[in-house]
């Protein structure tokens, strides 16, 4: 398996489950929370094949605190010819308007520094009606419902990461 790179921000712990699940299931994977991202991290990306992204969406369709912080630093990280790949937590039932928003914002992030973006799901199974973390009907990522669809969890996250895993 390729050298993966796991960055996740999250405010109540959601996200850094999705993260730490992922992690398990991928055989070379780092895992990093975003509050100890800074200008030295992204000299390494260069060492990682693909890299994964995770955050929660708060407010209306906002990113997550620490992520928000360090979004700059996404924008100018060297990820020209990157594979990165995406995923969310969120709440579709209280936020239908904003679920998983921050797919889009860290989509837009990494685009703008060069990524590719792989990873993308199907919105089949959500009962959301707006979200910026779609694209072409698709999810730009993983996108989980901890409070409402839990049960669905590993399995979505199973399914994950046999896509990415043929996409890299
Ligand atoms: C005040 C508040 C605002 C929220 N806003 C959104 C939102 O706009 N869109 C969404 O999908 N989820 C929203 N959520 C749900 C969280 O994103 C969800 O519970 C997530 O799993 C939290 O992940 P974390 O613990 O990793 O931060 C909100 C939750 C709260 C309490």
């Amino acid at each position: 398996m390729a050298k993966t790179l796991i960055v996740f921000g999250s405010s109540t712990g959601a996200t850094e489950d999705v993260a730490r699940s992922i992690a398990q299931a991928l055989e070379n994977a780092d895992v990093v929370n975003v509050t100890d991202w800074n200008e030295d991290s992204l000299k390494e990306l260069g060492s990682f094949d693909l890299i994964l992204l995770g955050a929660s969406t708060w407010g209306i369709g906002d990113l997550q605190d620490d992520w928000h912080v360090k979004l700059g630093l996404l924008e100018q990280a060297p990820l020209a010819g990157k594979k990165v790949a995406l995923f969310g937590t969120g709440d579709q039932e209280s936020y239908p308007d904003s679920f998983v928003d921050a797919l889009g914002i860290l989509a837009e992030a990494a685009e703008q520094a060069g990524a590719t973006i792989i990873g993308q799901t199907s919105t089949e199974g959500y009962t959301h009606e707006e979200s910026r973390g779609v694209r072409n009907g698709l999810f730009l990522g993983l996108a989980i419902d901890q409070d409402n669809q839990a049960e669905l969890t590993e399995e979505r996250i199973a399914n994950w990461i046999s896509t990415i895993k043929a996409a890299v």
